[in-house]
């Protein structure tokens, strides 16, 4: 059946039975080789408004921990940047390692981060987010790379105290009042491609704007996000580590910088 993972036997090298397009020629994680990015100097700064109000729910699904929002209006919204008009924040999430040492999905001039935080965005001149993840300019993903040091993250604080009311699949809390743009770092530089989602369905409908600069969390941080959990209450302890996918073939797309 459909229950794709990150195990041997569900993980990323299955994916393409149920989701062909896993093979396609626009797949998501990539390597980022600075050698090989084109600065390109006409590339606008990107911008977010986000209203804390539009936050709804933080939820176990399994795969990952994800925060909710309210994208039912323009209410909070991504625009600027490689983007053409205003794109709606619908949700964010995390992949991790399990250990520091890795857990990021793209990977910049071989440094593997300990994680990675995804806000998830998506084109409101389609009707719908089914609808706009089948269109090339449909979703619009800003990646923010998470680093391992001594100072913890206080913004992280909020969703982490949050993790022990969803340990388990299907577990889900509300989580309001809540502005996400508190966990982008200082600089705005990025990298742009065209890729897809790095889990299943693996549409090719994503612009995807990484930051250059890693957010800082602490080693407790990281341990917190590892003590969730992707088996349901009623099933044996399995732990929700490693949900990351391994970088995919770049084939002809250029990666541009936005800096120099
Ligand atoms: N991991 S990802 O950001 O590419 C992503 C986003 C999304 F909205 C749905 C997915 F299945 C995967
Ligand atoms: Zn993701």
């Amino acid at each position: 059946s459909c229950q794709w993972g990150y195990d041997s036997d569900n993980g990323p090298e299955h994916w393409h039975k149920y989701y062909p397009i896993a093979k396609g020629e626009n797949q998501s994680p990539i390597e980022i080789n600075s050698k090989e990015v084109q600065h390109d100097p006409s590339l606008p700064p990107w911008f977010v408004g986000y209203d804390p109000g539009a936050a709804k729910t933080i939820l176990n699904n399994g795969r990952t921990c994800r925060v909710v929002f309210d994208d039912t209006f323009d209410r909070s919204v991504l625009r600027g940047g490689p983007l053409p008009g205003t794109f709606r924040l619908r949700q964010f999430h995390f992949h991790w390692g399990s250990s520091d040492d890795h857990g990021s999905e793209h990977i910049v001039d071989g440094v593997k981060y300990a994680a990675e935080l995804h806000m998830v965005h998506w084109n409101p001149k389609y009707s719908n987010f089914a609808e706009a993840l089948k269109q090339a300019d449909g979703v619009a993903v800003v990646g923010v790379f998470l680093k391992v040091g001594k100072t913890p993250k206080p913004e992280m604080k909020r969703i982490l105290e949050e993790i022990d009311n969803i340990k388990t699949k299907g577990k889900e809390a509300p989580f309001s009042n809540f502005d996400p743009s508190i966990l982008f770092p200082k600089s705005r530089d990025y990298w742009t491609y065209h890729g897809s989602f790095t889990t299943p369905p693996c549409e090719e409908c994503i612009t995807w704007i990484l930051l250059r600069e890693p957010i800082e969390v602490s080693p407790d941080q990281m341990a917190k996000l590892r003590s969730l959990s992707i088996n349901a209450e009623t099933e044996p302890v399995c732990p929700m580590v490693d949900n990351w996918r391994p970088p995919q073939p770049r084939h002809f797309r250029m990666v541009r910088a936005s800096f120099q």
